[in-house]
């Protein structure tokens, strides 16, 4: 079972340790923290949260999937790793140092902090084919909402993790069909704002650099905040993905409560059910007890 503390004897100064290593990497990379949230949202939805992207065993390895474009944040998880290691030898998985990071990384943020629940164990398989299913850029919404679905997530938790996308980048990589050939009839997504269409392809020309990077979030691409869903809102999200939560009755209704002006007084508070959210997706198909292993070393078995 995992809970929080989970390491409270055996261990009791991981936390520190992982939220000292994710502060020092913030220090000289300042898109560490949506890199390393994005990492464990990455991990939990293949074959569970269980540091399976971790693994580095070659061309077939799960991180180099398709679907996990980008991802990085790897060598902060294995230098925390080895910190932990030194004092509490064969204790901690990799998938727990994935969670804390990626709290940690809120924090940064100026996001809500939570407690992790802890006592995930390692994963045993990672195989690139396992990956073929991560929720697309240009899945439609009813797409999205069966790939969280599937993971026990709620079309209310799909809004709120996707507004994880209030702070980092996006490589115009993953623009080119929104702007160029939207479906069915090429051209441009036509629920990107007026205002913002001319911007968004200053930016991401068509047949320019994919690599170039753009904030998700216009305007607040650092700060953690849910300007992301009243940009949602206004046809300022930058994701297709994201623009598509704005599509649908159900998830719209979603975004459009963190707006409402009974809203405060009903207790309902992005950053809380943001938090609330991000532990749910920590349980995804998670290792406990005897099962799995804890890694030495989180790139290898
Ligand atoms: C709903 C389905 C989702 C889709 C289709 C999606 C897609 C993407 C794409 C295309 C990028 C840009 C990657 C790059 O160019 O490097 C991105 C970045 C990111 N995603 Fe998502 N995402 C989804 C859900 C999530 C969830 C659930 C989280 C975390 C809870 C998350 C966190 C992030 C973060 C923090 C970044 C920024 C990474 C960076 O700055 O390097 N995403 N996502
Ligand atoms: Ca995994
Ligand atoms: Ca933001």
């Amino acid at each position: 079972q995992l809970q929080v503390g989970f390491y409270g004897q055996t261990c009791p100064n991981v936390e520190s340790i992982v939220s000292g290593t994710v502060r020092e990497a913030a220090a000289s990379n300042q898109n560490i923290a949506p890199v390393l949230l994005r990492l464990h949202f990455h991990d939990c939805f293949v074959q569970g949260c269980d540091g399976s992207i971790l693994i580095e065993n070659g061309e077939k390895a799960e991180r180099h999937a398709f679907g996990h474009q980008g991802v990085g944040g790897f060598e902060v998880i294995e230098k925390a790793k080895a910190e932990v290691e030194a004092v509490c030898p064969g204790l901690v998985s990799c998938a727990d140092i994935v969670a804390l990071a990626a709290r940690d990384a809120i924090l940064l943020a100026n996001g809500p902090s939570y407690d992790v629940e802890t006592g995930r164990r390692d994963g045993m398989v990672s195989n690139l084919s396992l990956a073929e299913n991560m929720p697309d850029v240009e899945d439609s919404i009813q797409q999205l909402k069966a790939k969280f679905l599937e993971k026990g997530l709620s079309e209310k938790d799909l809004v709120l993790l996707s507004a994880a996308h209030t702070i980092g980048t996006t490589a115009c990589f993953f623009m080119t069909k929104r702007l160029y050939n939207f479906s069915p009839n090429g051209g441009s997504d036509p629920s990107i704002n007026p205002n913002f269409l001319p911007e968004l392809k200053a930016t991401c020309p068509e047949n320019g650099n994919v690599n170039v990077r753009l904030a998700m979030d216009r305007g607040s691409g650092e700060a953690f905040d849910s300007q992301i869903l009243q940009n949602i809102r206004s046809g300022f999200a930058v994701l297709q993905s994201d623009a598509n939560l704005y599509r649908d009755e159900t998830t719209k209704r979603v975004v459009d409560s963190y707006f409402g002006i009974l809203s405060p007084f009903l207790g309902t508070s992005f950053e809380a059910d943001f938090a609330n959210a991000m532990v749910k997706m920590g349980r995804i198909g998670v290792l406990t007890g005897s099962q799995g292993t804890i890694r030495r070393v989180c790139a290898s078995f």
